[in-house]
């Protein structure tokens, strides 16, 4: 722990993504950290007062069990501030009411964060000041790159936090140590050796009243520009001499640079589809075409997928495909590493012609290698037999991670800026295409394995 952080701003404290997630991940943190001196602002259009934010911080920290000096110590001193912040007036009030070097935590809809932050070109920041900023970050390529000049208006690029939770997922942080602290798969881990690589992302939760976010993301923008291109960059980045931020970083960025369409053809690289009405175990959710707030006209997805390949030595020529949805009949988080077939196995051995396949588990975090060996009874016919380990869970959930390296300014989980908009180039093209219909949006029934026509992945 090297603190640098004495405040933290979160604005739109009174959002589902702060009571749900980021307070939870903040009593964890200060449960560990007990001796982290931190104090909380939050700032909300809501008219709440410091005891009712207090209560929800209460409650929230209730959900990881949070404990000791340093989260009373927080509570105590939790103060509200309402506020409209996108009001020149207002945005100046709470800045100038901050103790401290602060940390402001955009926890806002992604318009109002880009108007929040022109006003703070106006009132100025305190010395030191960090920005933290969610997914999704601008819209397309060119306003991510004019995001990014408007927040290096601000503060230098070392005191911007592009969040993307999945990065302090703590089985992607175990990639590292997995692929680069062991000489068993790192001189596997290349074109010679890997046929395909498959990240796959499926959830049973729906829609869960997020209309207003998620009919105008999608599945695509959601879940694939963000999160699983990160961990499309650390499964395919090259080994960085230290974990210090410059050289993971820049790892993740130089991968994402190289990634580009299969192909450069989205119409066949890319399928799309959104869920009909159907049952998820007990639950039976409408069509999303019915839920409460939204627009058919949107055509938004709720399953995606794109199949992306990384241009280098490397990798040339592994199709990487990407897979996220919604309302599915199970959920599935894991990256799937399937292995070329033996260039020859010997004439006289019967059974499985397997290839060996390495699941890495995003959640619960564990590890499977299938090999082929000569199992038991008949020893020239080989059986397929499944080595696991399991990781353990993180000392933090993934929002905790994320805080620690803000509140120590530490920016190795942060999306660096370039890597930001390569994000959005990579999903462009196919977001044009699928604008103009080359691409045709599917349907599948909630709980089920997504379109029947669509091949299983992994
Ligand atoms: N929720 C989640 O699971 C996740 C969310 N995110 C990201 O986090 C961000 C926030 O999402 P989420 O919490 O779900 O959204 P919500 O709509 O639940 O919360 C946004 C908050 O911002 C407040 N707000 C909006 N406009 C203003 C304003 N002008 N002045 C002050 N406060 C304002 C809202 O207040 P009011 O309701 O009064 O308008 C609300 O409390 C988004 O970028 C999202 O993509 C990222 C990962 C997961
Ligand atoms: O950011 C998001 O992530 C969640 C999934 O993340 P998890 O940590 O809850 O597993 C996803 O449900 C949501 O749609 C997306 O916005």
């Amino acid at each position: 722990m090297a603190q640098s952080i004495d405040t933290l701003v979160i604005i739109g404290v009174t959002g589902d993504l702060s009571s749900r997630l980021l307070l939870p991940a903040l009593g964890e943190l200060l449960t560990r950290d007990r001796k982290r001196k931190l104090n909380l602002v939050g700032v909300g259009a809501e008219d709440w007062d410091d005891a009712k934010l207090i209560q929800t911080v209460k409650t929230a920290f209730e959900t990881s069990s949070a404990k000791g000096a340093a989260v009373s110590a927080l509570i105590k001193g939790a103060r509200y501030v309402q506020a409209d912040v996108t009001s020149l007036d207002d945005v100046r009030r709470f800045i100038d009411g901050v103790d401290g070097v602060p940390a402001l935590y955009f926890a806002l809809p992604p318009a109002v964060t880009a108007q929040c932050c022109a006003l703070l070109e106006q009132t100025g920041l305190p010395d030191g000041t960090v920005l933290a900023l969610e997914k999704p970050f601008g819209t397309d390529e060119k306003s991510a790159h004019a995001l990014n000049e408007q927040l290096l208006r601000l503060v230098p690029e070392g005191r911007v936090f592009r969040v993307d939770h999945f990065l302090g997922k703590s089985t992607v942080l175990n990639l590292l140590g997995l692929r680069f602290a062991n000489r068993v798969f790192e001189p596997l881990w290349n074109r010679e050796h890997i046929e395909k690589i498959d990240i796959v992302f499926d959830e049973q939760l729906g829609l869960e009243g997020r209309a207003r976010y998620y009919d105008t993301a999608g599945a695509m923008v959601d879940m694939i520009q963000s999160h699983l291109l990160q961990v499309l960059a650390v499964v395919t980045m090259e080994p960085p001499a230290t974990l210090d931020e410059r050289d993971v970083r820049a790892g993740r960025a130089t991968a994402l640079r190289a990634t580009h369409v299969f192909g450069d053809d989205a119409a066949s690289s890319s399928r799309r589809a959104r869920y009909t009405g159907g049952k998820i175990g007990r639950r039976t959710l409408p069509a999303y075409k019915d839920e409460k707030g939204v627009d058919p006209a949107h055509k938004t997805e709720t399953l995606a997928e794109l199949t992306v390949e990384v241009r280098n030595w490397r990798w040339s020529g592994v199709p990487l495909t990407m897979r996220s949805g919604k309302a599915l009949g199970s959920n599935r988080s894991e990256i799937v590493i399937t292995f070329r077939n033996p260039p020859e196995v010997a004439t006289g051995f019967g059974g499985t012609r397997e290839p060996n396949v390495l699941r890495i588990g995003m959640g619960p975090d564990r590890m499977e290698l299938r090999v082929n060996i000569n199992g038991p009874g008949d020893p020239m016919v080989l059986d397929q037999t499944v080595f696991t380990a399991e990781f353990g869970e993180g000392e933090l959930l993934a929002y905790g991670e994320v805080l620690s390296g803000l509140l120590d300014a530490d920016p190795m989980l942060s999306i660096r800026g370039d890597a930001a908009e390569e994000c959005w180039r990579i999903i462009d093209t196919v977001r044009a295409a699928w604008a103009d219909d080359v691409v045709p949006l599917q349907s599948y029934p909630a709980g089920s394995k997504g379109p029947a026509t669509w091949a299983p992945l992994g």
